[in-house]
């Protein structure tokens, strides 16, 4: 039974986590270079101040650039514990664990919880920060099975639930999912800065859904930035290939707004992005969102499949699933398309303007 745990930095996530787990019973001791840090975080309930005896797990949620670092310190101060960061890049610090402990590596994992604010310290701590998220664990080759089945089971103990996967494909995956959000709304934010008090004031729900985590801490996400580089680098470019392919359709409008083709970048960068929104996964894993249906008669000739192909690419939509029923006994068949609930109407539309039959 794991009972004493370790938390060594004890901003928002490690006083979040040592609040978690004291009210679970655990043991949790608690360090951090900051005297006034640490004797917050045991005033907001998240342990005792230092430790006499080993720990069985660290717990280190220092800022990225150091955890390396300390968490080689805490495998050379506890020879009998268990050591896990919580660092936002994993690749990183799997790096600098194994030029500064290699003698200890079995007793490391990496682990990072995909829960967080936008505020940074224990004041901004929350006991409940971690219920229903995933806390992703990065075994390494040398990882000693008890190391993860330990970080399995705090994870689980503070309502997180546990997945484990390779450091080099969680970093390329929360270089999509999280570092990317981050340097897009704070470049929106930015942008804001520009213009007058009048036009601030017209700022509405869009705006705001976009730029919440603009507010966060320039110091720990130019860490994560820098200390994902290679895998952001790529995603980066592709985002600013669509962004230059939105100014240049903008660019042709402004110059003739009867410009042929314009409209159907601007359309589709709209569409592509309600097929992206569709794949995240709603609350606690529940399905995306479900795809409203277009029935369309077919003609049973040659050709007749790819013709409707086209139209609805001259539609910009994207056709997500699709079903054919063939008509017994009649030369047509009917084609269930499966779109976007926000692009159905349009899709009829121009289908029937193209001349096919379009049913309810
Ligand atoms: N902020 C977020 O939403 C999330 C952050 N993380 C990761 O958790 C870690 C901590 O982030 P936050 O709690 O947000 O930061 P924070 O700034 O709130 O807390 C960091 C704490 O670490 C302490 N610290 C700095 N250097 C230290 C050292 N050498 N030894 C001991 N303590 C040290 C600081 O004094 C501070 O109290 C980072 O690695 C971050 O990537 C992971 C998931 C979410
Ligand atoms: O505020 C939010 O919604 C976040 O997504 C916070 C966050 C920040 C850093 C991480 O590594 C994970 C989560």
């Amino acid at each position: 039974m794991t009972d004493h745990v370790l938390v060594v930095g004890t901003g928002l996530l490690g006083t979040s986590v040592g609040i978690a787990l004291s009210r679970k019973g655990f043991r949790v001791s608690l360090e951090d270079v900051s005297p006034t840090a640490v004797a917050l975080a045991r005033d907001l309930g998240a342990g005792t101040i230092g430790t006499d005896d080993s720990p069985d797990l660290v717990i280190v949620a220092a800022p990225p650039d150091v955890a390396g670092q300390v968490v080689a310190d805490q495998l050379a101060a506890y020879p009998r514990a268990h050591v896990t960061d919580v660092a936002s890049v994993k690749v990183a610090v799997a790096d600098a664990v194994r030029r500064s402990a290699p003698d200890h590596l079995d007793r490391y994992v990496g682990s990072h919880p995909m829960a967080g604010r936008e505020r940074s310290g224990a004041v901004a701590a929350q006991a409940d920060l971690f219920e229903g998220r995933t806390w992703v664990i990065c075994p390494h080759a040398a990882t000693a099975p008890e190391a993860t089945e330990l970080v399995r089971r705090v994870a689980e103990a503070v309502g997180a639930v546990p997945v484990t996967m390779d450091a080099a494909e969680h970093d390329a995956a929360v270089a999509t999912v999280s570092h990317l959000p981050q340097v897009a709304a704070s470049l929106v934010a930015a942008r804001l800065r520009e213009v007058s008090e009048d036009a601030v004031a017209l700022a509405g729900q869009g705006v705001r859904d976009v730029t919440r985590i603009a507010a966060s801490d320039p110091m720990l996400w130019t860490q994560i930035l820098a200390g994902n580089a290679s895998a952001l680098l790529p995603v980066v470019e592709r985002l600013a290939g669509d962004v230059a392919a939105v100014r240049d359709a903008l660019r042709r409008v402004t110059d003739d707004p009867d410009s042929e083709g314009a409209r159907g970048v601007l359309a589709t960068a709209i569409a592509d992005g309600q097929l992206g929104r569709a794949r995240i996964p709603g609350k606690h894993g529940a399905p995306p969102t479900t795809y409203a249906t277009v029935l369309v008669v077919v003609p049973d000739r040659p050709g007749s499949l790819a013709h409707l192909f086209h139209d609805v690419g001259a539609a910009s939509v994207s056709i997500e699933d699709i079903r054919i029923e063939h008509a017994r006994g009649g030369p047509v068949g009917l084609v269930e398309l499966s779109v976007l609930p926000a692009v159905l109407d349009r899709l009829r539309s121009a289908l029937t303007a193209a001349g096919w039959s379009v049913h309810e």
